[in-house]
């Protein structure tokens, strides 16, 4: 009997990334992207993995979809690759790249899966890195080119579009931490990036419809609900800043009420240079947000003056030691954490549509047997789509739910070192075997709820 049960043609998925599962890094005329650079760099990675291989998708791509077919989710997330469709960033537009994902796609809705295609998954060509990469207004427009030429040639048949994939994550992990491509750390840089992030955003959405009628178009974010380490107000102000900085710097311009002025203020002169009619292209009207949830941001007051935030994260090990289970990421396994955060959305911007686009966990898999048990996997997603059922009593336009992941992949400077996939990946042998979680989830979505 299924006790909490989702709304009919509720969009159950699984979500993946290019450069996460596809390899084939110099196959049918892909170019470099930062991620070649910068996993081949000594030291970036753990123990130097790359995503030369990864999963192989890009040959074993048929297989997948069967997984996908066989697991019965009717919707599918994944990446396009911009360096396979303009090797060079721009200009000379690479056939071979479209035809790999025009047959993907035929083959998704022969299957009766419905693609949802994200646009921009951290794979910058290095020849626009070469030319100042995000921190230059120009890759902007080349961004909304790139999404012209692909539209046009899945238009058709792709009706859920995403542009981009966590700008925070893109700006502030590879521009400000360093610790993802290209590895640059300067937070005038990184806040600058954020901007020409939204701004080829909003020039790409048009670009979009244009080509694809009828298209919901969307950008996926990785927000977290903000939670004090104490009730000081020291601490208290130092979470509101940092609720700016993660969830407001990118919600607000979105929803058409420009940049956060209490940000602005932080950051002083290292706020980003606009132009006229930015602001406005930013908030050009989307379909659906797009939420990646994995974990709350614990935060505490911190007097370092070389953090114009004087926010910083509570370690993992004091979230231990305050009673939370964490995952192989360190990351605390807070359900409610998704309830808090969509009722927050739902209150403060009221998006017509929200997908979680992503959420799932890494946990320590073996394979034992032919077969990998994964019952911490199975709790986590079953507390987080109970959440999601409350959120959804509550009145939040939830309309799909997408897995990450679908395999084990490439988890950027974690290498393969990290598993979150449904199906377990043997890197020797590149086979595909289906965890616990996997058939688990396939009768979450075959009774559309949860059974206990
Ligand atoms: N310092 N630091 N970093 C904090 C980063 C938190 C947010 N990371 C994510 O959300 C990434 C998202 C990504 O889309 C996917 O490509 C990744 O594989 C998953 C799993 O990691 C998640």
């Amino acid at each position: 009997m299924v006790e909490r049960r989702f709304p009919d043609g509720f969009l159950w998925g699984t979500a993946t990334a290019a450069y996460q599962i596809e390899g084939a890094v110099d196959e049918d005329g892909r170019g470099p992207s930062i991620w070649d650079t910068f996993s081949h760099t000594p030291g970036k990675t753990f123990e130097g993995h790359t995503g030369d291989v990864a999963c192989d998708h890009y040959h074993r791509w048929p297989e997948d979809v069967h997984l996908m077919q066989q697991l019965g989710a009717p919707a599918y997330r994944f990446s396009i690759a911009w360096p396979r469709i303009l090797p060079q960033g721009t200009g000379q537009v690479n056939q071979r790249g479209l035809d790999f994902y025009d047959r993907l796609v035929d083959a998704l809705l022969q299957a009766e899966i419905t693609p949802f295609v994200t646009l921009y998954h951290w794979d910058l060509p290095q020849a626009l890195q070469d030319r100042g990469g995000w921190a230059a207004r120009e890759t902007a427009e080349a961004f909304a080119a790139y999404a012209d030429v692909v539209a046009r040639r899945l238009g058709d048949r792709v009706k859920h579009w995403i542009t981009h994939n966590e700008p925070w994550v893109v700006a502030f992990v590879g521009h400000f931490l360093g610790v993802h491509a290209p590895g640059i750390q300067d937070a005038r840089i990184a806040i600058q990036v954020s901007h020409h992030l939204l701004l080829s955003h909003g020039h790409a959405v048009p670009a979009i419809r244009a080509a694809s009628p009828d298209a919901q178009v969307g950008i996926t974010l990785n927000l977290s609900p903000v939670r004090p380490a104490t009730e000081a107000e020291e601490d208290r102000l130092a979470a509101q800043r940092y609720d700016g900085f993660l969830n407001r710097w990118f919600l607000d311009p979105l929803f058409g009420r420009g940049y956060p002025q209490d940000m602005l203020a932080t950051y002083g002169e290292l706020a980003p240079t606009a132009q006229t009619g930015d602001l406005d292209a930013i908030a050009v009207p989307i379909d659906f947000l797009g939420v990646n949830y994995y974990t709350p941001a614990f935060v505490r007051y911190d007097a370092s003056v070389l953090n114009p935030l004087k926010a910083i994260l509570v370690p993992p090990e004091e979230l231990q030691a305050a009673g939370y289970e964490l995952t192989e990421m360190g990351w605390a396994i807070v359900p409610d954490g998704l309830y808090e955060l969509l009722i927050r959305l739902q209150r403060d911007f009221a998006p017509s549509t929200i997908y979680i686009t992503e959420n799932g966990a890494a946990f320590a898999d073996q394979l034992e047997d032919g077969a990998v048990r994964d019952p911490k996997r199975i709790a986590f997603l079953h507390d987080h789509f109970a959440a999601a059922h409350r959120a959804l009593q509550d009145g939040v336009p939830l309309r799909g739910y997408f897995v990450w992941s679908l395999m084990d992949n490439f988890e950027w400077a974690h290498g393969y070192s990290k598993r979150f996939g449904l199906i377990y990946i043997d890197y020797e042998t590149l086979e595909r075997i289906p965890k616990e979680s996997y058939a688990w989830y396939s009768e979450v979505i075959r009774a559309n709820g949860l059974v206990q």
